[in-house]
């Protein structure tokens, strides 16, 4: 089978924007996975606050976050980007990173310019790196992939600090350190993008994530506007948590799940998607009733 970059890089081809969605972990991969999409996405804040519930503000680290990876690429064949902030170390911690991703079966890793100290791309307060630094981490991640494909994507996070055409030339510093693609972080507006993939040779990532500064554009405006990937990091995990909230209030409430099990999903749809009885059946083999 081809690697996992090869995938990626594949899926890149056949659908214009690539719609990369945001897994929490393996189940719901498995449902991003039956719902159609191509390729999956593992998010540095979804790390954090689902499986920590913590900020996203750079305290998961490497073990942690390539656990999440591999428990999501060991369940489904999707390619999977994963988020590096900003690559777990200097150097030779980035080349440890893409290494470890690269055993874990991930496809691809995006590094952000922000400092060590990391916020979220869409919150006030984000500091830097020079773009010299930025393009060490780059050259760093590239020569340490063993797999050519394996993607490595440079986020900017400098719209926000130093403007549109600042960021633009960071991203061009970037692609010639060696960036597969660019992640264009939190742009404000569909003609911002169109100056990004202007002036940008590679693919251009948008993070269409919601409650941020970018608006949530559809796919026809994005591909319009000559971006490549559609981000979507947590638009399930936010309708997971409103979803739980409400069932658990309504059980401490009433004493009773009675009105909300209508909003679950059932044992048979559960285990459909987990392909539980073709397991179960394997097991009526091994262990033949007596
Ligand atoms: C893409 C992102 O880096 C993530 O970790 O998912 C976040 C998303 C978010 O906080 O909405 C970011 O944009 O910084
Ligand atoms: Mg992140």
């Amino acid at each position: 089978m081809a690697s996992p970059g090869e995938r990626f890089r594949a899926a890149l081809e056949a659908e214009r924007p690539l719609q990369v969605v945001g897994v929490i972990n393996a189940y719901a991969a498995l449902l991003a996975e039956r719902a159609g999409f191509r390729a999956l996405y593992l998010s540095g804040a979804g790390v954090a606050n689902a499986s920590f519930g913590l900020p996203d503000l750079g305290v998961t680290n490497l073990a942690e976050v390539c656990e999440d990876a591999r428990r999501i690429t060991s369940r489904t064949d999707l390619p999977l980007l994963v988020d590096a902030d900003t690559g777990f170390g200097s150097a030779l911690g980035i080349q440890r990173t893409v290494r470890e991703f690269e055993r874990a079966g991930v496809a691809g890793l995006h590094l952000e310019d922000q400092i060590a100290a990391k916020r979220c791309g869409h919150r006030p307060g984000k500091g830097l790196v020079d773009a010299a630094e930025m393009c060490d981490r780059v050259k760093a991640a590239v020569d340490a992939r063993r797999d050519a494909a394996f993607v490595i994507m440079a986020r900017t996070d400098a719209v926000a600090s130093e403007g549109v055409p600042a960021a633009i030339d960071r991203a061009n510093r970037y692609v010639a350190a060696g960036a597969d693609m660019i992640f264009a972080e939190a742009l404000t507006s569909l003609d911002d993008y169109r100056k990004f993939t202007a002036a940008v040779k590679v693919p251009v990532l948008a993070n269409i994530t919601e409650f941020g500064k970018t608006p949530l554009l559809t796919t026809k405006e994005l591909a319009a506007a000559g971006v490549r990937l559609a981000l979507y990091p947590l638009s399930a995990f936010r309708a997971m948590n409103r979803a739980a909230e409400s069932v658990y209030a309504a059980i401490r409430r009433d004493g009773t799940q009675q009105s909300v099990v209508d909003q679950m999903q059932t044992r048979e749809e559960l285990y459909t998607v987990l392909d539980y009885h073709r397991y179960e059946h394997l097991l009526d083999q091994l262990y033949p009733e007596k």
